[in-house]
């Protein structure tokens, strides 16, 4: 399902957090959300989360104009902070959302088990949320997010708080969610991390958005055996055949080649280029 926004726009007093942002999520895809402090992204997330009323501006699934309670249906919302009861279980957490997507008790109960087994946190199925750790509460929010089975997923600062593992694991599964014809927008400040994870990137300045222009070319960290890792050379290569056909030939030609790895720094490189004020 492709959720499209166009010229949305949202103040507060007179202030402008969103002005006249363009948003498009696409099955199969999924795009990264970078932009500095305070310019606009979770404003943003939440209008196309259906949470907030846009002041103008559409949205739109699957070309059909929508109203936020038809959007609330089929998206799955991520806060960077995961509100919640916590006096309740994790089970009960889950459920409790269910029934609030109008599922019956018992599929309710069925998918909070799914989930919790998702995310690792079956063992905590019934220990109330105040027990459980930041990055703990982070996997129960990923997995509340999932609970209506959401075709849209936005998430802000998703990983912050979990472990590297934790990390890994929910990089796979938004590819397999993305995979399984998901659109996905992930808001994060991590730069090299999200570079692994999208296929597109909307950067947002000032409450503007706009496509990054990122970089066609790919760059390589290149050392020979004895070298000092200070004095690596940074090579560009226009894709992975051009960098192994070089590799082959430094080999041919007797380099001692001890490091040669791809480096993910094209996001960081046009975001720094970016004239982007923390506000
Ligand atoms: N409820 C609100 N009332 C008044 N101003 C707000 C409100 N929510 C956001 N703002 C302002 O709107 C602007 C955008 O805030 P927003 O939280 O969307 O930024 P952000 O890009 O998510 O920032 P960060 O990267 O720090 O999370 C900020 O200047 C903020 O102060």
């Amino acid at each position: 399902m492709a959720l499209t926004a166009r010229g949305l726009t949202r103040t507060f007093g007179r202030h402008t957090a969103v002005a006249h942002a363009d948003v498009t999520l696409t099955p199969g895809t999924i795009t990264g959300l970078v932009g500095p402090n305070g310019a606009g992204k979770t404003t943003l997330l939440l209008m196309l989360a259906g949470l907030l009323a846009p002041d103008s501006g559409s949205l739109r699934l699957d070309d059909q104009e929508v109203d936020s309670t038809q959007l609330r249906a089929v998206i799955g919302w991520m806060p960077d902070v995961f509100g919640t009861w916590d006096s309740l279980t994790a089970t009960e957490i889950l459920t409790t959302f269910g029934r609030l997507h109008g599922q019956a008790a018992s599929a309710a109960r069925l998918r909070a088990a799914e989930l919790l087994d998702l995310v690792h946190l079956s063992a905590f199925a019934d220990r109330p949320a105040h027990e459980l750790s930041r990055g703990q509460k982070q996997r129960l929010g990923f997995a509340r997010t999932l609970v209506n089975r959401p075709r849209v997923l936005l998430l802000d600062e998703p990983a912050s708080g979990m472990d590297p593992r934790s990390r890994m694991e929910l990089r796979d599964q938004l590819r397999a969610m993305a995979d399984a014809g998901c659109a996905v927008l992930i808001s994060s400040h991590i730069l090299t991390e999200l570079s692994e994870m999208v296929d597109d990137v909307v950067i947002m300045t000032a409450g503007r958005t706009r496509d990054s222009d990122r970089p066609t070319g790919h760059r390589w960290r290149v050392r020979e055996a004895g070298q000092p890792a200070t004095s690596a050379r940074m090579m560009s290569f226009a894709d992975e055949e051009a960098a192994a056909r070089h590799l082959g030939e430094l080999v041919a030609a007797g380099a001692n080649v001890a490091e040669f790895c791809r480096v993910d720094t094209e996001l960081e490189d046009a975001y720094l280029a970016l004239d982007a004020e923390r506000t």
